[in-house]
């Protein structure tokens, strides 16, 4: 068998470096030189059984043998000295033997013999080594700095220095005593369990368990143990102080020759700061940090596993989306601290109504959910109305009460869908309607809600192509002005253009635009397109343009600066655009509103209350408000010579309005009696398809040609005819009555129906009016009690044919006539009542005048 040995030969005198090689190599040793210090530091990272040091040599400084004996890691070292041992190190007693130098080869062979029996080098080539040129070479595949570890007497050493230097606990116990006794314990082990090695040799592990015996996590080592296996496992573990900490196990056996398990490894760490940060990176992945309830991911796992109950157990999966009504008023006026404080506060409310198994969560914002399982549907309405109650009842902040009420949408697994995403997008569905009809309340999720919200969708991308194609247009519809007759302005109304189906009305599209928000870019480009229109005609005419501010687009952040950057981009003075909003833009946040509108007034636009009348109607409010003008809303305009109280209502608004130096605008005016009455109540604008229709812009740019000066007719009572109206439902009697009448000069209007007498007292300033008392549709006493309403200034004349009580109680208490007469009728009797009436009707218009003179 070769003696494979390695020695490490030191020697700075290459003459005695070389003999001694050769007598080494002769011997069968492998050799390696090294000539100075730097030398053997390079080579003891080799391989090496044994160091042999001369210690004569002149450039080898001291304390060389120690320097070898660290860096070969303990190996045996011979020092070959002169007279006297030197080696400044030698009180190290880093060197193994010492042997005079020059000694025969039989000497220094025994000593080395020796040596490496002491120190049991092997005896033969290391499995995968070969011996080649006197040297051992390494596997290929072995780098040359593992190669100590195909070694067992090095690694011993190396390995125990790695356990006790290990920052893990090691713990070596006995397998073969049923006690399974500790026999070893590193300093890592002392250091996280504060026991000693002392205090641990001999019991067992469990010691570190404390009375924590039924961990579920146990049941993983005791199955290791039994089944001789390996494994790892987290237990919970205490110090000797009593202190707890996770233990992370990993364990397994040690077997003898035989195979057997003869021992059992533990090793370990405390990972309880390590647990923290994963426990604390879960809460914070599945929690919402403000209010520490679930987040929208966990929320969304909860539900999904109540969907997977519902289906297994026959209950009911219930999700409850809750959103505070106006929080934003909350965060904008109390700041963000106030915002926060309230949410966590609902938070706590929220908790408190919920039993064990429900998961309340925070989606965002100031939306919160609920998730229970409920035997029927019904139930969910009770919790919905403990919500509403609970978050209603006021909340305490900074010494401020406050009151916020919720909204709630309901949906429900099965029936509305059997996965989270699906009862998620229900229960906002329901959500949303509630939150359209006036909040403060709960619904459940129906699927006809559902047609409606993927109409939304349908329309969203529909519009979004639209505008994309350009497809919009703009019609413009003339505002006249009732003194002068002027073209003064136009409203711009849109229309959409569509390829396949015509043209689509704004009232089909603007309220799914509002909905999906679509209305804010299709709102922007209708401001763009009025102002550069509006400038165009200024070349003409300098209108005014009016263009419909919806909502959503009034509260848009930087509505004054894309209004702002329409009338730059136009170049049109802020003076010659109108922003039309209706009541319920402007009341839904009052206080916004003011500051909004002042904000938009400083660009120099005009600003009109559109359809007043028919939302809230608030004189207090209005009068807060920057408006100049106030549309009256076309629904009351509709039957103004009709309907006695719509035209009081229009009256009123005028009268009003004027009050508040507000300029009126009547809508919807279709017929001249309309425009004339109108006009006698001092309305100063009309707009209406008596004028004009919505127009093209081409078609408004011929109206502006035509109708630079409307004509007008002056009906004002000062300058009026005395005029005659006759309604009967007999032409004869009333060709009869105007044969009669004509002679007295009387300029004559005569009606076959109530209706044709309405249509003429608007259109014409009539003083005196005969009525028949039997008429189809409306009798007699009726109409005059409507003309008494609308024109109290008249003198009314009842002529019947019938003389029943009734029509003549009818005709005095509701109509307030002057007279009742009967047919047939003596011509000059008639003819007297008739001047009277004129004369009473003079008499009383005189008494006003002085009464508004005085
Ligand atoms: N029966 C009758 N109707 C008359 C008469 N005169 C005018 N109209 C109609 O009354 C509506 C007046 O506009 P609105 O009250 O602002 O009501 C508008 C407005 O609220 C909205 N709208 C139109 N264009 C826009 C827009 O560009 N943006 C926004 N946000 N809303 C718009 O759509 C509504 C309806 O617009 P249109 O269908 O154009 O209907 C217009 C107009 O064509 C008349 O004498 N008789």
């Amino acid at each position: 068998m070769a003696n494979i040995a390695t020695i490490l030969n030191i020697c700075d005198d290459p003459k005695q470096l070389q003999f001694s090689s050769e007598l080494l190599n002769a011997a069968g040793y492998i050799v390696i030189e090294a000539k100075d210090a730097n030398k053997a530091l390079t080579l003891c990272s080799q391989h090496i059984d044994l160091v042999i040091v001369h210690s004569q040599p002149r450039s080898l400084p001291p304390p060389c043998c120690k320097l070898a004996s660290e860096l070969t890691l303990g190996v045996p070292m011979l020092l070959l000295h002169g007279e006297e041992p030197v080696c400044l190190s030698c009180s190290d007693k880093a060197h193994t033997a010492t042997l005079r130098w020059p000694c025969n080869s039989a000497a220094l062979m025994s000593t080395l013999e020796q040596l490496l029996k002491q120190h049991a080098v092997p005896r033969s080539l290391p499995l995968g080594h070969t011996l080649k040129n006197n040297s051992v070479a390494s596997p290929p595949q072995v780098q040359d700095h593992l190669s100590a570890f195909t070694y067992p007497e090095q690694p011993l050493e190396l390995f125990k220095r790695a356990v006790e230097s290990s920052a893990n606990a090691v713990m070596i116990s006995d397998s073969l005593i049923d006690t399974h006794p500790v026999l070893y314990v590193n300093p890592a082990f002392e250091r996280i369990t504060g026991y000693s090695a002392a205090e641990m040799i001999g019991q067992n592990g469990r010691l570190l368990l404390g009375n924590k015996l039924d961990q579920p996590e146990l049941e993983v080592i005791r199955r290791i143990l039994r089944n001789h296996g390996t494994g790892h496992s987290i237990l919970q573990c205490f110090r000797k102080d009593g202190s707890p900490f996770a233990n992370e196990l990993f364990i397994a056996p040690l077997l003898d020759k035989q195979g057997k398990t003869s021992h059992y490894i533990s090793i370990f760490n405390d990972v309880s700061e390590r647990l923290r940060r994963e426990t604390q990176l879960a809460q914070l992945a599945t929690h919402d940090p403000l209010t520490g309830l679930a987040n929208r991911a966990l929320l969304n796992d909860r539900l999904a596993r109540a969907i997977t109950r519902s289906q297994r157990y026959g209950s009911i999966a219930a999700i409850l989306l809750i959103d505070l009504d106006r929080f934003k008023n909350i965060n904008d006026s109390l700041g963000h601290a106030a915002g926060d404080i309230l949410l966590k506060l609902v938070a706590t409310r929220l908790e408190s109504l919920m039993r064990a198994g429900d998961t309340v969560a925070r989606m965002g914002g100031d939306e919160f959910a609920i998730v229970t399982d409920l035997a029927a549907k019904e139930d969910a309405a009770t919790v919905a109305r403990k919500v509403l109650s609970t978050l209603s009842a006021p909340y305490t902040i900074e010494q401020a009460e406050l009151f916020v009420t919720p909204s709630i949408g309901i949906s429900f697994s099965p029936d509305d869908g059997m996965d989270a995403d699906s009862l998620l997008r229900r229960a906002d569905v329901a959500l949303y309607q509630v939150k359209e009809n006036g909040r403060n309340h709960f619904r459940f999720f129906a699927p006809e809600m559902n047609q409606r919200a993927s109409r939304i969708l349908e329309m969203e991308s529909a519009l979004r192509n639209a505008l994309a194609r350009n497809e919009f247009e703009l019609y413009y519809q003339p505002k006249i002005d009732l003194f002068s007759g002027a073209l003064v302005g136009a409203e711009a109304l849109i229309r959409w253009q569509h390829p396949e189906m015509g043209q689509i009305q704004p009232i089909q599209f603007i309220p799914f635009a509002e909905e999906s928000g679509m209305i804010l870019p299709i709102g922007e480009w209708v401001l763009n397109e009025a102002c550069k229109q509006a400038k165009k005609w200024h070349e003409k005419l300098p209108i005014s343009v009016a263009v419909n501010l919806s909502a959503l687009q009034f509260r848009q952040d930087n509505i004054v600066e894309i209004i702002t950057a329409a009338l730059q981009n136009a170049q049109l003075d802020g003076k010659y655009l109108e922003l039309e909003l209706t009541e319920s833009v402007v009341v839904q946040n009052l206080d916004a509103a003011i500051v909004y509108l002042k904000r938009l007034k400083q660009l120099g636009v005009t600003l009109a209350m559109d359809d007043f009348g028919t939302g809230y109607s608030s004189l207090s409010y209005l009068k807060q408000f920057p408006f100049d003008t106030l549309k009256i809303d076309r629904s009351f305009i509709q039957n103004v010579i009709t309907e006695p109280n719509d035209a009081m209502i229009a009256i009123a608004i005028i009268n009003m309005a004027h009050s508040m130096r507000l300029n009126v605008v009547a809508e919807g005016v279709e017929t001249e009696s309309q425009m004339h009455f109108l006009h006698r109540q001092n309305c100063d604008q009309i707009q209406g398809y008596y004028f004009s229709k919505p127009l093209t812009a081409i078609a408004f740019d011929e109206f502006i040609n035509k109708t630079r000066q409307h004509p007008f007719q002056n009906s004002s009572a000062e300058n009026a005819p005395r005029s005659l109206l006759l309604v009967d439902d007999e032409q004869d009697i009333l060709n009869a009555l105007k044969r009669l009448f004509r002679r007295s000069g009387y300029l004559i209007f005569t009606a076959t129906s109530a209706a044709e007498a309405l249509e003429l007292l608007g259109l014409n300033a009539i003083q005196v009016i005969i009525s028949d008392q039997r008429m189809p549709h409306m009798n007699g006493s009726d109409f005059l009690g409507r003309v008494r309403e609308l024109y109290p200034h008249t003198v009314r004349i009842m002529l019947s044919g019938y003389t029943e009580l009734s029509a003549l109680t009818d005709a005095i208490n509701s109509a307030g006539i002057f007279k009742f007469l009967t047919k047939p009728w003596e011509d000059e009797n008639l003819l007297d009542e008739v001047r009277h009436a004129f004369a009473y009707y003079d008499q009383r218009m005189n008494n006003n005048r002085k009464k508004s003179d005085n």
